[in-house]
């Protein structure tokens, strides 16, 4: 069979991608000056994808996240520049109504710590019909039919006596099913994970891990996954961006980025993830820390801690440049012409 654009002869045109963030920067006013929390970072993804963002704490996966949602809290936090698209639609344009339809309803996002999120004098049940009865023409009955079922595709065995619950009266790993089950009572087409399994001990971790990754196969959900956890990323990543000091230093499709990691960062933090069946003495760790991102300069900013680094990276910032297919990194190491500052 051919397609319109096989007979003319065109390329097929990509379908635009779920979420392109370009060029986005967020500052906070601080005390020490303004925190750069996120630098010039461009990311995308697309339809049915999982993209991981990871990085030590303090790096800015966070307030990437926070940033899409448009829950920064001003005055001291500002989204400084650039542009979220969402299905073309740049968000950052919206009006605050269409932002809160969207929140919830198309993109939604889940926490760390579930307890956090939610109502404690509010059952189970009244938390999860609430979103649907907001946002859809549903009766009542129905809402609640629909909720029952959510609890049982996050795989609670129980969903009536779970939904007559108090959160109080649930462990963490069922009210983190029950986190996901609300973000996806309205079908969001982008799911926002930060770092969801943290909390959470490691059986129930690999069955958190494992209901995200049924939802993207049976839904199409995209997910856009924050975590500090390279055996997380392996285990649920298409593609992934390395995030250091505020800024995006190596993306690639996840294959290419364990197999060949560029940024010394990278490799920094393959190497300190531990592996079955390599006895090391001690587990490698990356010297240093992350700097405050306050009032940062002009060079690469994990030259301090890195074992490469030259004079040129104490100097100026590498830009974000392709290396190969879908795979970029910013460090100097890769063959740049350089020119004089
Ligand atoms: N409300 C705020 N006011 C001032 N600085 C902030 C605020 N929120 C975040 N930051 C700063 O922004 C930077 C990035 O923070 P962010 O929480 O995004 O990091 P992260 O990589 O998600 O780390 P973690 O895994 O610990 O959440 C940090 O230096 C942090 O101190």
């Amino acid at each position: 069979m051919t397609t319109r654009n096989e007979t003319k002869n065109l390329p097929l045109r990509e379908e635009p991608p779920l979420l392109e963030i370009r060029h986005l920067h967020t500052h906070f006013a601080t005390e020490e000056g303004i925190v750069k929390a996120v630098n010039d970072v461009s990311l995308t993804v697309r339809e049915g994808e999982t993209v991981c963002i990871v990085g030590e704490s303090g790096c800015g996966k966070s307030v990437t996240a926070l940033s899409i949602l448009q829950l920064i809290q001003g005055p001291h936090g500002r989204i400084a520049g650039g542009e979220i698209l969402f299905g073309g639609r740049d968000l950052l344009q919206a009006a605050p109504n269409d932002i809160r339809r969207i929140r919830g309803n198309e993109i939604a996002m889940i926490f760390q710590e579930p307890m956090t999120s939610l109502h404690p004098v509010l059952t189970i049940g009244e938390q999860l019909t609430e979103p649907i009865l907001e946002h859809r023409p549903v009766s009542r009955r129905a809402a609640r039919l629909e909720a029952l079922d959510l609890i049982r595709l996050v795989g609670i065995a129980r969903p009536e006596a779970v939904y007559a619950s108090y959160p109080h009266e649930l462990s963490g790993g069922m009210l983190q099913r029950i986190m996901i089950a609300m973000a996806l009572s309205c079908h969001p087409r982008l799911l926002i994970a930060d770092e969801p399994t943290t909390a959470l001990d490691v059986t129930i971790q690999a069955q958190i891990l494992d209901l995200l990754r049924r939802i993207k196969e049976e839904r199409g959900t995209s997910i856009l996954l924050i975590t500090h956890d390279l055996g997380v990323v392996a285990e649920m990543a298409d593609h992934v961006v390395v995030m250091y000091a505020g800024r995006i230093v190596e993306q690639a499709p996840v294959l290419e980025l364990f197999r060949h990691p560029q940024h010394p960062y990278t490799q920094g933090l393959l190497r300190a993830k531990p592996v079955l069946h390599r006895r090391e003495p001690r587990l490698y760790t990356i010297p240093g820390q992350v700097p405050s991102l306050a009032g940062l300069g002009d060079f690469c900013h994990f030259s301090d801690r890195c074992p490469q680094a030259s004079d040129l990276c104490r100097s100026r910032q590498p830009e974000l440049l392709p290396i190969a297919d879908g795979h970029e990194a910013a460090c100097w190491l890769y063959g740049r012409e350089v020119s004089a500052p």
